[in-house]
């Protein structure tokens, strides 16, 4: 028995054992011990996980999925969390332990798995998966590029991203519309701000909101002094700036604001 794909959860199962296999390899195993998988589904990618790590986790939406995991995988059993991965609060699990994320992640909450991710940064080391093809360039792409955006900007500040290799939909069943990406995240050793963390996310979100404007339109709602809004940075777009570039506009921001 198989479970039934169902639309609204975005499943759409792998069905190609080596890519499988590969997806599993990007993680390095290295500098934690738990490893969380999001939306195991029937297990594909699980069962290479387990070969790694002993201890991987998956949570999981769909009770149709988890009873098919919970039947097929025994020695996986109780570390299978029946959960909405977005809602669930992880450190019931994990403590204040760092653990890694994998996936062939639902299309229709991935951007929010990044969000997620990023909110609880101090404990992800790595973070490594399957998305939309263009979501995981957008997610790796660097200033200049059309698709450069909040999402790149803002995991870029805290990860390295790479773009690793792409999949056609034929490996799934049923088969989604579109390519599908692979990428691995890798925190930065030196992942602190050096500027006010919460200030940078507010920046680079407004910044974004109107990207054809120049940062001196588009960051009216800050207040700026006419002296800082003379920098000629103010006469840049968005997708103009690093992400280093980022930071030092919140730096400025910040000087201005406490001044
Ligand atoms: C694209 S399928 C991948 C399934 C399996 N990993 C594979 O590769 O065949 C996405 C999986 O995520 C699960 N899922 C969807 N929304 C979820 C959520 N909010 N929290 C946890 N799992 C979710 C779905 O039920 C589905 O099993």
């Amino acid at each position: 028995m198989s479970v039934k794909a169902k639309k609204h959860l975005g499943q759409h199962f792998l069905t190609d054992e080596t890519i499988a296999e590969k997806i599993a390899d990007t993680l390095s195993f290295k500098g934690y011990k738990h490893v969380l998988e999001i939306g195991p589904g029937m297990g594909v990618l699980t069962k290479y996980l387990l070969k790694k790590n002993s201890t991987t986790h998956v949570i999981e939406i769909d009770t149709e999925s988890v009873a098919y995991l919970k039947n097929n995988y025994l020695n996986l059993a109780d570390r299978v969390i029946e959960q909405d991965f977005l809602k669930y609060d992880l450190t019931t699990v994990f403590k204040d332990e760092p653990f890694a994320i994998i996936g062939n992640f639902p299309y229709n909450i991935s951007t929010q798995i990044v969000f997620k991710t990023l909110e609880m940064r101090d404990q992800i080391p790595e973070f490594s998966g399957m998305f939309q093809k263009e979501v995981a360039q957008r997610i790796c792409s660097k200033e200049g590029s059309k698709v450069y955006g909040i999402l790149s900007v803002l995991t870029q500040a805290f990860y390295e991203a790479d773009y690793l290799f792409t999949v056609p939909p034929t490996v799934f069943n049923p088969p989604p519309k579109v390519d599908s990406g692979v990428l691995i995240l890798k925190r930065k050793e030196n992942f602190k701000l050096p500027c006010n963390e919460k200030l940078f996310f507010k920046v680079v979100k407004q910044a974004f909101q109107q990207r054809r404007k120049t940062l001196r339109n588009s960051l009216k709602t800050f207040n700026l002094s006419d002296n800082l809004k003379a920098n000629t940075i103010f006469d840049k777009r968005p997708e103009q700036l690093s992400v280093t570039a980022f930071i030092e506009l919140t730096q400025l921001i910040e000087t201005d604001e406490t001044d």
